[in-house]
Parts: C-alpha cells; structure tokens; sequence
C-alpha cells in the first residue's frame, strides 16, 4: 500500500515497529533523485486505540516531539480499515485550528504508517474525568467554548466529525482542548448532503445515526456536543448503560434524566434538555448553543483553566475572581489565564493581573536527615497546628513528616505533620490514627475509584483488619523517635470529616512524591529539596538544599523557567502526570 508518494522510508534497527525503543528513519527522495533522510527517536508510549499505538516522537533534526501515530500496515488488510485511515488522514490534514490537535506530517515504510501530531501532554478528557469525577460549571464553559469553536470550523469547512466524545477531546500543554481522531469524519460535498454510514461510539451516538433511515448531517455532532456537556457535569453520560443494545434503545426512546444527586444549574439542564433532542432539526446550532443562558450566567469565563485543574476542582478563591464584583472579591485572575467575556455578541479578553502578596503561614522548619528517606518537623508549626486543631480540625497545612517504605512487603508507613500515623497497603486500602487516640479511620477503593471510610476503634474492630492494625502499631512505633513525641492535640475527626491520609505515592530514583487526600501534593528529593504544592490554596512552598523555604503563589512559582526551583516544579509535574495516568497507585516507578 502507498499512503504516501513523496517520501519512501527505511525503518529503524529495531525488529519490533512497535516496540518502545529505536529509531525510526523517513527516506525522502527527493525529484532530483537525491535522497535525505529525516530521523526521529520513539519515546514514551502514550497509548492505543483501536488500530494505532502512539508515541512520543522526537524529531533528531529539529528537536520537535510529536505524537506519533504507528499503524502497522498488516493490521489494514480489510480494505474498510485503509479507507479509513486514508480518510483520516486526507480530512485531518486539511485542518487547522486551535483546537484542535495539528496534523504535523505523515510518511510511511514497508511495515507501518507513522503520523506526525501535535502532542499533547495532558491526555483527554475521559482521564481527566476520571480522575475528577465530574467538573464544575465555570470549568464546563471554558472547554465548552472551546468545542464549539473547533465544531464551528469544522462544520464551516463541511466536515462532520461524527465520533465526538471525551476520550477524542485531548487537553494541550497549555490547557486548551484539541479536538482530535477523525478516522470517522466524514466531508460532505455541498451542505444539505445526508450520510448514511452507520458509526460513532455507543454513548454518544446520535438517534438518527441509529434510525438510519434520513441520514444524517452536522446535528450529530451538536448532539454529542450535548451528550458531552451531560457527563461532564454529571460524571457519566445520559444514556450508560452495560450492555449496549440497551444504551442504544435509551437513546432511540430519548430516556434519560438528572440524578436528584448531582446539583447542576438550571441554565446547564435547560441546555442539555435542548440539544438532546431527538429531531436533529429541533437542536439549536453552534450559534444559538452560545447564545443560550448557559454562557451568560453573569460572570466571566476563563479563557484556560489552571494545570491544577487536571486534579482538584478550582478553588473557591479561584472561581470568585470571575464572579462579577457583587457577587465574590475583586481579585484578579490568579494564573496565567485570561477571563473571556462572552458577552452576546463578543468575545473579549480582558487580561490577568498577578496575584496579590502571598497567602498563608508557610514555613514547615527544619529538615533532619534520620535517613534520606525520613524527615522530622519544626517545633513552630507543631505549635500554630495545634492552637488552632483546639477548634477545628485541621486538613490544609499538613504534609508528610516521615515515612519508611516497606512496600517490598506490606506498604508505606507515615507519620503525618499534625501527628497522625498511616500505612498505605500494597493493596491500595489505607489506615490512618490519630495522635494519643483509639480512633482509626480504615479507607477502601471501590471498583469505581471511590474511596470509602469506616471508623473504628481500637478496642473494637472487624478481624479482617487485625494483622492491617498490627502493622500500623509497628510501623508508627518504628517512626515515633524520641523527642518527636506525638502533637498534643485534640484533633476532633470524624466519619465524615476523617483526618488527611496519602492517597496516593510514587517513588522514583531522584524522588518520592506523596498525594494526601487534603489535596497536597508533595515532592520530597534525595538532595534533601522539597516541594509542597497546595492546588487548593494555589501555593507552592520550596525548600532548597540549604533548607531554605520559600512559600510563593503557584502562578508566579509556574512562570520560572529557570533554576532550581523550575526544574524541581517541572518534576513536580511530570510525574504528577505520570501517576494520574493510571500507572501507579503507589510503589515506584518513573515518569520519564
Ligand atoms: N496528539 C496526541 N497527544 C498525546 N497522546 C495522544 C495523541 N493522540 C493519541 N494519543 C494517545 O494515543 C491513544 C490512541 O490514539 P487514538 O485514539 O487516536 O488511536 P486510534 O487507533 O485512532 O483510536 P480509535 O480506535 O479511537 O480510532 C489515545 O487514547 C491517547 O492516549
């Protein structure tokens, strides 16, 4: 098969096209007959679809890195699956917008087709609401207008994208949306021209896609625009269901409604009750989709979203700063993005301003290297932790103080700032104790990443968990020095306010970094530097090699590029990324 005319390619030394080492050579022959050839390196796996495995692509010439799409041409036997990619790639190619992903290049050699895009770090939609759940509603406008946006061109183009879904929604460095995957686009010759083909995914299929009987034409895609904006404010789509002639038959009958759980506002459902309609013609079109009350609530929208957003909801702070001036403070936008405000006919950028002087008590003392990997707590903050624990608990300011990892055989013991011990087990359930308490807190993982909390005490609990308390006891004693007595306070947890625990830990060669459930992220470096992120107070505290801290608001720690500070935040990041990706729940691994 020739997808390609112009170039001829030599693959790379290694045997298996698709395996994550080697070097992959494009041969150009150039009319003259002179030959170059371009190289690029395969790096990171970044995952697979149904007929194609991508990687991080390095061009050795330019330093560029690409997303690269390897099919391997045996996989395309079916003369169905070589119409579409060459469909894909002949509709893809004649795109360009900001949102969605670019198509940079594509060439071929005897065993694969290799495509050349835009990569884009921060994965897509359907990890994000994985890791998320549901989004908020000010998140939903910002990435809302930007679907549309890329619906607009396309459409304006003539092309139906026809598989609109979160996991084809990829999220860029910067945090726009990229629209991407047009192995089902279809381009219409002149508009009015209806397609028959049978295709999309179940969950966001369109009921005349399945009628079959009208054809079909750019509505499909506001409806799966629609079933969107449904799951991502919902936490799953409309019409879910496990078996999908089911799935199929809800969406034929339209059944579907609002669970009584999840609070969404009425301009929201009014949106959504107005795009799933069965009758394509009874949709608004993009224009009346932003026109529509749900854009016009009063306040601004941002014009990205904070990197923070990938894993905690905003801030109430943050959300307040586009709140007109009645309604929340009149800060200005804490990062570097940009409010859009939609007003009926406009879109006008109003641009940030830096964040006022830092917020909060940061210094977290001294660093005491018992052994690399256990670090101790200064006197002060014990102090100012537990004046205040006297009346309520405390779940923000609190890191972890030291640990041992004993995960080639039970797990990771902790001790927490405010005096809380913990163990996370290998097998991802967590227990954590108060200081001077018999109160334990037991947390599972549902089969839906939930996590679950029982309460206990230690004079009375299940004896499933004797031999899970036996090792918190050890693990805390072993911890528990000498003059690091535990904290004397009462902290006043409960069921429902349990105490911050790790939810989450990776290790790797130069770091170990810890997720608590208080939405702390922290970073802890064999060079004795640290990293502290607090995504709900938008703070980063920094200790350098001199132990030296600096608490600065994350926006302005995001802007260096520079530095030691940089380099650790950019670490901070990557494997961030790494273990929400999926791949770690806790134990090691690298990011890179
Ligand atoms: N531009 C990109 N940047 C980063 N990762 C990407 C990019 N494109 C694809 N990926 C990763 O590769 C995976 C597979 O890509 P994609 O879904 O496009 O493959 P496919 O075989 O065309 O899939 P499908 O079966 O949906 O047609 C994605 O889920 C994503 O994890």
């Amino acid at each position: 098969m020739a997808l390609s005319s112009r170039s001829s390619v030599r693959k790379s030394s290694s045997k298996d096209s698709t395996s994550n080492e080697g070097l992959i050579e494009e041969q150009i022959v150039k009319p003259s007959g002179e030959v170059t050839i371009r190289r690029y390196s395969k790096g990171k796996f970044l995952g697979k679809g149904g007929f194609a495995r991508v990687y991080e692509l390095t061009s050795l010439e330019t330093r560029k890195v690409y997303a690269g799409k390897v099919v391997v041409k045996a996989s395309l036997t079916k003369s169905r699956a070589k119409q579409k990619l060459m469909s894909e790639i002949k509709i893809h190619r004649s795109l360009r917008h900001t949102n969605i992903v670019s198509f940079e290049h594509f060439f071929e050699d005897n065993e694969n087709v290799y495509i050349l895009l835009e990569l884009c770090p921060n994965q897509t939609m359907s990890e994000l609401l994985r890791r998320r759940k549901r989004l908020t509603e000010l998140e939903v406008q910002c990435y809302s207008i930007q679907i549309i946006s890329a619906l607009k061109y396309l459409h304006a183009k003539k092309v139906i994208h026809r598989d609109l879904k979160i996991g084809n929604l990829f999220i860029s460095e910067k945090m726009e949306i990229k629209l991407g995957d047009f192995g089902l686009a279809s381009k219409l010759e002149y508009d009015g021209q209806m397609r028959k083909t049978i295709c999309g995914t179940p969950n966001y299929i369109a009921p005349e896609i399945l009628d079959g009987k009208e054809g079909h034409s750019y509505e499909v895609d506001i409806w799966s625009f629609g079933v969107i904006l449904y799951t991502l404010l919902i936490g799953k789509p409309p019409f879910e269901t496990n078996d999908v002639k089911k799935t199929y038959n809800l969406i034929k009958m339209n059944a579907y409604s609002f669970p009584d759980s999840v609070r969404i506002s009425e301009q929201a459902r009014s949106l959504i009750t107005r795009i799933l309609r069965t009758e394509p013609s009874r949709r608004p079109n993009l224009d009346e989709i932003l026109e529509h009350d749900f854009f016009h609530m009063g306040h601004s929208i941002p014009q990205f979203l904070p990197i923070s957003t990938l894993a905690v909801p905003p801030s109430d702070k943050y959300i307040k700063q586009f709140l007109p001036s009645s309604m929340g403070t009149q800060q200005q936008p804490t990062t570097d993005t940009a409010p859009l405000k939609l007003s009926r006919n406009t879109l006008t950028l109003t641009s940030p301003r830096d964040m006022a002087a830092s917020l909060r008590p940061k210094t977290h003392g001294t660093r005491n290297s018992v052994e690399n990997t256990q670090r101790t707590l200064s006197p002060k903050v014990t102090e100012v932790a537990s004046i205040k624990a006297k009346n309520e608990p405390q779940t923000q300011n609190i890191w972890v103080k030291k640990w041992v990892d004993y995960s080639s055989k039970y797990g990771l013991g902790y001790i927490l700032s405010n005096g809380c011990a913990g163990v996370y087990f290998n097998d991802s359930c967590k227990i954590i104790i108060e200081p001077n308490s018999t109160q334990f807190y037991y947390v599972e993982r549902t089969t839906d990443r939930r996590d679950i909390i029982f309460s206990y005490s230690l004079d009375n609990y299940p004896k499933s968990l004797h031999k899970k308390v036996a090792l918190l006891q050890h693990f805390k004693n072993y911890l528990e020095t000498e003059g690091d007595s535990p904290v004397a306070q009462e902290l006043h947890f409960s069921n429902e306010n349990p105490p911050p625990y790790v939810k989450k830990w990776m290790r790797t060669k130069r770091a170990i970094l810890f997720r608590l459930s208080n939405k702390i992220v922290q970073v802890s470096f064999q060079d004795q530097t640290e990293v502290i992120l607090s995504s709900e107070e938008k703070v980063v505290t920094y200790v350098n090699k001199k132990a030296e801290r600096i608490t600065i608001p994350l926006a302005e720690a995001l802007e260096s590029t520079h530095g030691e500070m940089a380099k650790r935040l950019k670490y901070t990041r990557d494997i961030l990324n790494y273990m929400m990706n999926g791949q770690v729940n806790g134990g090691t691994g690298s990011p890179t």
